[in-house]
């Protein structure tokens, strides 16, 4: 692939166009609000200058209402050999599209399996696909020159394709991305009339629970009415769960032995459950969930500790593999848990303490 097309030059359009222009691709930029492909062009994710004929792929990167009509009109309009979108709905705007008449040899359906809760071309990056699953629709109408440059895209964005039927699509994200998108919007919720006094004290908890509760509404306004029966099902089995804790809570109340010995198995129960769902969720790459050792540093808050502290990591010769931030409320310092292969714990923990870091437990 030489040359490309990006529609939307939001989070992930800009996310994709850095990636390509990084390995050497011509990008050009549209987005219907000029001052955002301006700023991706800045960022270095390519020109806002269309391109002077046909493109080899055509991204589209806007949300789900406005998919199937802006893919149509880039079809009409000879943009490029092959069209993609990455929303992440996929059902949905490949029965639009088809109901617009559009050439389906010509398109395949996509949906990167990574994000964050920023939107614009100021959140995104090069580099947040990589390693991350891609989903990829194609219909039995797909070209296969137009697999091909899918692939080569999702290679290029150093992701890892997924190959799945676009309904099928729907119920998986429903159950993995929508439904807890919607839980963490609730927990969060929860805070809008809580006392200061509560409030004051979020731990590292409730801020792993509620970071994708800063997402745009819009957006998902957008992208839950284009799976509102999936995630519908998917709450539905969870307000059940909820509806048993909240007996075995009541239970635990009572002043019957039996009664709370009955409170204690069903809030047991469903923490059990939560030990055997989460231990399914893949590591990073999407390999196993790796067993990481986590050496907790204490940083106080100003610029340049991050990367001094990464630094000494590096001249430990320590692969730092994940990493999580607990800020202290209240205090210019937080604690970096830095999270390494167990073997090299004991190293990284010694390295750190020689260099002047203080520890934690
Ligand atoms: N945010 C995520 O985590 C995430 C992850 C994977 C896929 N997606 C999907 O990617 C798509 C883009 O999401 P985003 O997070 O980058 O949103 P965003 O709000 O950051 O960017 C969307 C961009 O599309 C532009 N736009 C809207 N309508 C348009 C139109 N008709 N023509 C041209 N440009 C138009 C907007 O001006 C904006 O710049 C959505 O379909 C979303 O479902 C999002
Ligand atoms: O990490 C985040 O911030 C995300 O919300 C990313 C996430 C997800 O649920 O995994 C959200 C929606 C997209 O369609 C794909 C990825």
């Amino acid at each position: 692939m030489r040359t490309a097309v990006v529609i939307g030059t939001g989070l992930i359009g800009t996310s994709v166009a850095l990636a390509l222009t990084d390995r050497g691709v011509t990008v050009h930029l549209a987005d219907h609000d000029p001052d955002r492909a301006r700023t991706a062009a800045a960022r270095g994710a390519g020109t806002d200058a269309p391109p002077e004929g046909p493109v080899d792929l055509c991204v589209v990167a806007v949300p789900p209402a406005h998919v199937a009509a802006t893919l149509a009109d880039a079809m009409r309009a000879g943009t490029a050999r092959g069209y993609l979108d990455v929303a992440s709905v996929k059902g949905g705007p490949l029965r639009e599209l088809q109901a617009l008449g559009a050439d389906l040899s010509a398109y395949i359906g996509t949906h990167p399996m990574s994000g964050k809760e920023q939107s614009g071309p100021l959140a995104g990056s090069g580099d947040l696909f990589e390693g991350r699953p891609w989903v990829l629709t194609p219909t039995r109408d797909t070209h296969t020159e137009v697999l091909n440059l899918a692939l080569e895209l999702v290679a290029l964005c150093r992701a890892v394709p997924v190959v799945m039927d676009a309904d099928a699509h729907d119920r998986a994200v429903a159950l993995v991305s929508h439904t807890p998108q919607l839980v963490s919007s609730m927990v969060a919720a929860r805070l809008e009339e809580a006392e200061e006094t509560a409030v004051r004290l979020c731990g590292q908890g409730i801020r792993d629970v509620t970071r994708i509760a800063a997402s745009d509404p819009r957006m998902w306004v957008d992208i839950l009415s284009a799976n509102p029966g999936p995630v519908a099902d998917v709450l539905a089995a969870l307000a059940a769960d909820l509806d048993e804790t909240v007996s075995s809570l009541r239970a635990l109340q009572s002043a019957d032995d039996g009664k709370r010995r009955e409170g204690v198995t069903g809030v047991e129960d469903v923490l059990r459950r939560g030990n055997t769902g989460r231990a399914r969720v893949p590591g990073k790459h999407g390999t196993a969930p790796a067993a990481y050792e986590t050496v907790a540093v204490l940083i106080s808050d100003q610029p340049g500790e991050l990367a001094r502290i990464f630094a000494d990591a590096g001249r430990a010769g320590v692969n730092v593999e994940d990493v999580r931030i607990e800020h202290a409320t209240g205090q210019q310092a937080g604690v970096v848990q830095l999270m390494v292969a167990p073997s090299a714990a004991p190293l990284l923990a010694a390295s750190l303490r020689e260099r002047g870091w203080a520890l934690r437990q």
